[in-house]
């Protein structure tokens, strides 16, 4: 085999709850993710001469690595060392034993830096790629520890789903869903930074001087997304980081309060931001409220998905 191709889906937060910061840096968290239809792929092989649009090659040990990227906001991505597929591939290799040399090629539509968590699921989908291009065949558990040392989020790419994330949000477990959600995201120009947003959230909390309370599983969104209810969900959601994410960017209030005007059954700010969140009643109202966000000129652009979708898999090779 000389060619592995991966599809990975975007995050969305359903539940953020933050909990007081810890001495590592880190927020303990009950982060319940859910996984939506909006996908980046990566393709892993066997480098041939050097391959267009290629980074410079990073090496370490016996492994090389180079990375290319097309889509959305490509330009915006790192082709070196600090790309997170590139970190996850390195990771890998020191698994394989013996040298190996990969060239990863990522085909971008996730947000960059919009709180959809596209740069972990690139680092999940390299994971799963070069397991299959260099035969590991390593088991999920290996593949979700080595994914928690690249980042919180890397785990819940490859688990996919709706599952409740504890700890940085890198202890998983799979949240029983009756349903489809159909869902609009509102995507903003340029992106926020996840630890400018979560320092931001501990500025705030301070500023009141009010104790930070443990998060716990919200039992009422949990039964909606057993109960598959749209209604019931989209009163549920809630996000602390929501607060942190309008104080850096007061416009995304503006764009809350479109979706919520012309309909949303939710409206919430994705993750760290700047995405935002809109839940639909069908696909037909997801289309419907997609336009009207356009009309109203409160966002870079929208798309449409549904979830829970599964995580990282193989789609060719
Ligand atoms: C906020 C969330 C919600 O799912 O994602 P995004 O919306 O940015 O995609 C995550 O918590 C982001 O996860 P991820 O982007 O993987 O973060 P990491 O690389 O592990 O950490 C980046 C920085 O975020 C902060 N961080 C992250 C996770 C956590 N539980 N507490 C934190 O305080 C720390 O400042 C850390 O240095
Ligand atoms: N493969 C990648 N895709 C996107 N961003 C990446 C990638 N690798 C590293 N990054 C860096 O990570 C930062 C956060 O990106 P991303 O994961 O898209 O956002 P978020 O943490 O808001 O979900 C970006 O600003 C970018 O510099």
């Amino acid at each position: 085999m000389t060619a592995v191709t991966v599809r990975v889906p975007a995050k969305v937060n359903l539940q953020l709850s933050v909990g007081p910061r810890r001495d590592d840096g880190y927020h303990d968290l009950v982060n319940v993710f859910h996984a939506v239809s909006l996908f980046d792929e990566v393709t892993a092989s066997v480098p041939v001469g050097v391959p267009p649009g290629a980074g410079p090659a990073v090496v370490s040990g016996t492994a090389t690595v180079t990375v290319s990227v097309e889509g959305d906001s490509a330009g915006q991505v790192p082709l070196d060392g600090d790309n997170l597929a590139v970190r996850a591939a390195l990771a890998l290799a020191e698994r394989a034993g013996r040298p190996v040399a990969v060239h990863l090629a990522v085909r971008k539509a996730i947000p960059v830096a919009g709180g959809m968590a596209g740069g972990s699921a690139d680092a999940a989908a390299a994971l799963v790629a070069c397991d299959e291009l260099w035969g590991l065949r390593l088991d999920r558990r290996e593949l979700l520890d080595i994914g928690a040392g690249l980042g919180s989020d890397v785990p819940f790419a490859l688990f996919g789903g709706t599952a409740v994330g504890t700890g940085r949000g890198e202890r998983l477990a799979p949240v029983p869903v009756g349903g489809e959600f159909h869902w609009v995201f509102a995507l903003a120009d340029g992106g926020l930074s996840t630890p400018a947003v979560y320092g931001e959230c501990d500025r705030l909390r301070e500023s009141t001087g009010e104790p930070v309370a443990w998060p716990r599983a919200d039992e009422a969104l949990m039964a909606a997304l057993a109960a598959g209810d749209a209604k019931a969900l989209g009163v549920a959601l809630v996000n602390d980081l929501q607060p942190a994410a309008l104080m850096l960017r007061p416009s995304l209030e503006r764009t809350l309060a479109a979706g919520r005007e012309h309909g949303a059954l939710g409206a919430l700010v994705s993750g760290s931001g700047p995405t935002c969140a809109f839940l639909a009643e069908s696909p037909a109202h997801a289309a419907d409220l997609a336009a009207a966000l356009r009309d109203a000129d409160v966002c870079r652009a929208t798309v449409t998905a549904h979830g829970p979708v599964p995580g990282a898999e193989i789609v060719a090779g």
